[in-house]
């Protein structure tokens, strides 16, 4: 028999099944040892597999469970135990070698196909387990090591029964190899367990501990920094066994890469890095994955519409459709050999129902086919989730205190906002895309095996894994490629919004040159960096397909061997070609998987973090509404402090009685603003209390509290939209005429009657289009239209003119009639005819009182009027003007530079107006307590202080 009839004869016959039976010429054949031959053959096919089931299932169970191995002595052991399972692959090989030879020049079959299958199997599953052992720095050994156990049991039991198999015959020299072959390996197996147990042993007795229950995450030092030699010293390792060397990888890299001077980190990488930060940090709290994964449980409500059962259905039913496409992809190719084999005359079926019932699968399949009933059975369930996560976030985000909004930058609240849609993103890509994938492919590998055979579903498997090895490996290598460009990307946006945003600046210093050189050389950078990626992207692609299209050449060499002996139709030749194609997609997909998902889940990171967090400024439960009866304020012993670490407010106690007017005075940073937030319930006081009208303001309905307050801030913010709808926003149901008497109060009727558009006129992004008087007087209309029971007004004319100030005093004393006032304010003019004035200074109360009153104490109020009053002139002369004169040029003449001599010509020169006379004396007066002349300086002859 030569060797092609041989081979023909231990192939099985189209749709055999994969165990080869003794029709088949599989190798069972009846009498005696044939029980024992399909033991072994039983054997061959069941060791890869269980072997490399139980490689995956404990894999999968290190990583859920974030196990990872401690360094100690592991370098070495890795080494070792690596060589050793590098020694076992290339014994199955030379085995194959052997067998192949030994066919070749016996022209003959070299062995029963489980043989063959068995040891390509083995040398699959032990490489798989080689490339991951060299590619994990801080391995979890126990997949390893039950592997190779496994091996352990089942090596010897194959060799035995295969020998009591074989007829009584001596040992041919091939066998003898061959016995000595299995027996080496099965030696290096034993001289693997044996390294690792000793090296296990030495570890525990130097750490005391059980070396394999450690943390899949890198130390943090107690700075919160990565421990380094926890980190391990393999670049990208450091993850220890991760869930997909991508997953951990993309994880870790952005926590990993720390900004430098040279290469300061974007806003993105700087997310990016946090995200990833507090993702490793829950998932070190949870202790496992599937803890980790709870988390996201609080998101269940908006992706999936608990509430809708008419939505709910339609989750179903695009189930149903999925399972219908899994069908649909499954019938295609195996239509299209049919319509083959009818054409060929192979079969009695008629082309022309068959083309169209091939023709009515691809309609199915098609867009117009099931595809659409799942898009609008599934847009709608789509846009709830978008709907409902979106609603959900932004309202949680609005209901957070002042705490949280100080800390979070705007542009990370609103990415994290959008990040909500990562959530659906995430879980479409594994229901829609992944489980149907691997059902397509699953189905494909056995049908393809039934149809030609266990080569055929060999080589569909073999060539799935490697290609999938190589994407994934090939993706991780262009990681930094990726991550330079991405920088260089943002960097190129940050350097054009800078130009457009600033480009007053620009122009205004003369850079426009030096703007478009930076922006060119951040596009060039970029476009290198783009380019460099996308040609990397291509090689990994060009890659990927030269592995698919090997695996191709082999199916398809065996399909054609089978074609061309009988033993398989054209048809079911174009059937294999047609599922071929079928593969590629998702087979790409599954390679980008671990690096979409983990992308997703970090994005979704951002999104929980900011869901889990509670406000600090809440409601008690059945809080009531506060009761207003005046306005009596009282501060009781008040201390406050932001960050729980310096006091900002400390030990403050006042009284306002209704209707009273307070100013608070001080230098900056002094707390004066901050005694404000603490009056409408921004922050909470950390000691003592605030009472408004005998009931303590953390006691009663939030709402109802800031309902009495109206506030005019330090820099007042407004929406970019008309200055009408800017005002109406203190009483959403005013009347427009309700809104110009307001405006009219605040000065500010007139002028917006000016504006081209009047008050349709749109104010510009924060206000911009507005001047700085303009837009706080608009912020005190705002707040006249309240007509809040308590006013706070915090520098509220530090914008304006003099002229307009006394106006808009006007509008504020019509504001203020009659309500408890708190004003803040450094133009002490504005707040000399308060009822009290308090000086704060450092967060502590140091005098109070009436403005004459601190006049005439001489303390820090008289000290600051003194200033304000009048321009203290220079003692000496400075460096500068010295330069200056030397050069022979005139010094520059700024405020602060008058000198004592052009100070006192000045103020003659306005005591000799006699328009200003009366008020310059009357201001003298004034600040002199009315009988005092200013104090004059013994050595300049100028008023010092009052
Ligand atoms: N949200 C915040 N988080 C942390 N610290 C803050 C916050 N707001 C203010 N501070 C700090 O609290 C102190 C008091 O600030 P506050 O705004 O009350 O001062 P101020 O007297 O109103 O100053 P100014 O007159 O300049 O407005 C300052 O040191 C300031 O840096």
């Amino acid at each position: 028999m030569t060797f092609t009839a041989r081979l023909l004869a231990h192939l099985p016959p189209l749709s055999s099944s994969v165990m080869p039976t003794p029709a088949d010429g599989g190798g069972l054949q009846d009498g005696p040892g044939s029980s024992v031959k399909a033991a072994v053959t039983s054997l061959h096919y069941a060791f890869p597999s269980v072997v490399f089931a139980y490689y995956i299932l404990s894999s999968t169970i290190a990583v859920c469970t974030l196990q990872t191995q401690s360094p100690a002595g592991n370098h070495v052991r890795r080494r070792v135990i690596s060589l050793f399972l590098l020694f076992s692959v290339l014994t199955y090989l030379a085995q194959l070698v052997i067998l192949l030879v030994q066919g070749i020049t016996r022209h003959e079959f070299p062995a029963e196909q489980d043989t063959i299958i068995s040891l390509l199997s083995c040398i699959l599953v032990f490489g798989v387990e080689l490339a991951g052992l060299s590619e994990t720095a801080k391995p979890v050994w126990y997949p390893y090591i039950g592997s190779l156990g496994l091996a352990l049991l089942f090596e010897p039991a194959i060799a035995a029964l295969s020998l009591a198999a074989r007829p009584h015959e001596p040992l041919a020299y091939a066998e003898l190899v061959d016995i000595a072959t299995v027996a080496a390996r099965y030696l290096s197996f034993v001289l693997a367990l044996i390294v690792y147990f000793e090296g296990l042993y030495k570890s525990r007795q130097e750490s005391g501990s059980d070396a394999e229950r450690q943390t899949l995450l890198p130390k943090e030092d107690g700075n919160g920094a990565l421990d380094a030699s926890a980190a391990g010293e393999d670049e990208g390792q450091q993850n220890g066994y991760g869930a997909t060397s991508d997953t951990a990888t993309e994880t870790s890299t952005n926590a990993s890469q720390s900004p430098t001077a040279e290469n300061p980190e974007s806003p993105w990488e700087r997310r990016e890095r946090e995200a990833s930060k507090q993702m490793e940090k829950r998932l070190k709290e949870k202790g496992n994955w599937v803890t980790y994964a709870k988390s996201f449980v609080i998101f269940i409500p908006y992706v999936w519409p608990v509430k809708n059962r008419q939505l709910q259905l339609r989750v179903i039913l695009v189930g149903f459709c999925l399972l219908s496409m899994n069908a649909v992809n499954f019938l295609i190719p195996r239509q299209l050999g049919i319509v083959m084999d009818s054409l060929n005359g192979l079969d009695d079926q008629n082309p022309w129902t068959e083309v169209l019932l091939f023709a009515g699968l691809r309609l199915l399949a098609s867009e117009s086919g099931i595809s659409l009933l799942r898009q609008w059975l599934w847009i709608p369930v789509e846009y709830y989730s978008y709907d409902a996560m979106s609603t959900a976030a932004y309202s949680h985000v609005l209901n957070l205190s002042s705490d949280f909004h100080d800390t979070k930058s705007s542009s990370d609240i609103m990415m994290a906002i959008q990040s909500g849609q990562s959530i659906s993103n995430m879980l479409e890509s594994l229901c829609f895309y992944a489980i149907p994938m691997l059902v397509d492919m699953s189905i494909a590998f056995i049908y393809l095996s039934v149809t030609f055979g266990p080569y055929e579903g060999f080589i569909t498997i073999a060539t799935a894994v490697i290609f999938m090895y190589i994407a994934t490996r090939m993706i991780s290598s262009l990681r930094d490629a990726r991550r330079r460009e991405v920088s260089a990307w943002f960097e190129e946006h940050y350097v054009r919004q800078a130009g457009i945003q600033g480009w007053a600046t620009v122009a205004c210093f003369n850079q426009i040159g030096h703007e478009e050189t930076r922006y060119a050389t951040a596009v060039k950078d970029r476009v290198a960096k783009s380019q460099k990626l996308y040609f990397g992207y291509a090689l990994a692609y060009a890659f990927q397909y030269l592995v698919l299209l090997a695996g191709l050449l082999a199916g398809a060499f065996l399909a054609v061997y089978q074609v061309t002996h009988g033993q398989a139709t054209p048809g079911q030749f174009i059937m294999l070609l047609t599922y071929w194609g079928q593969l590629v997609g998702p087979l790409s997909f599954f390679a980008n998987l671990g690096k979409r998902v983990s992308r997703d889940l970090i994005q979704a990171e951002q999104l929980l973090e900011i869901m889990q967090m509670k406000p600090t400024i809440v409601n008690k439960e059945l809080a009531p509404p506060l009761e207003f009866s005046g306005g009596a304020v009282r501060f009781d012993h008040v201390c406050f402090s932001y960050d729980k670490k310096k006091d900002i407010i400390k030990d403050i106690s006042f009284t306002a009685a209704p209707g009273e007017t307070i100013a608070f005075v001080g230098a900056t940073g002094a707390g004066k603003s901050t005694i404000l937030k603490l009056l409408d319930r921004f922050y909470d006081v950390t000691e003592g209390s605030i009472q408004i009208d005998g009931q303590d303001i953390r006691d009663v309905d939030l709402r109802s509290l800031r309902t009495q307050i109206g506030v005019v801030p330090q820099s007042p913010i407004l929406f970019d939209d008309t200055i009408l709808n800017n005002v109406r926003y203190a009483k959403l149901d005013a009347t427009d005429e309700e809104i110009y008497e307001a405006c009219k109060a605040a000065c500010i009727h007139e002028q917006v009657l000016g504006f081209s558009d009047g008050y349709q006129t749109r104010v510009g992004e924060r206000g911009v289009k507005v001047s700085g008087g303009e837009l706080q007087r608009i912020a005190i209309a705002r707040a006249i239209l309240k007509r809040p029971a308590i006013v706070l007004l915090d520098e509220a004319t530090s914008a304006v003119d003099t002229e307009t100030e006394q106006r808009i005093q006007e509008a504020l004393r019509k504001l203020c009639m009659g309500r408890t006032t708190f004003i803040v304010a450094h133009r002490l003019s504005t707040i000399m005819n308060a009822d009290r004035i308090i000086v704060v200074n450092g967060g502590e109360i140091t005098e109070q009182g009436g403005h004459e009153e601190l006049i005439r104490a001489g303390g820090k109020y008289a000290e600051l009027w003194s200033k304000q009053i009048f321009v203290k002139p220079k003692d000496k002369p400075s460096a500068d003007d010295d330069k200056s004169k030397a050069k022979g040029t005139k010094p520059p003449n700024i405020l602060n530079d008058l000198t004592p001599e052009v100070t006192s010509s000045e103020l003659a020169k306005v005591k000799s107006a006699p328009a200003l006379r009366a008020l310059c004396d009357s201001q003298v007066k004034d600040a002199g307590n009315g009988d005092q002349t200013p104090e004059r300086d013994s050595q300049t002859g100028h008023k010092k202080e009052v």
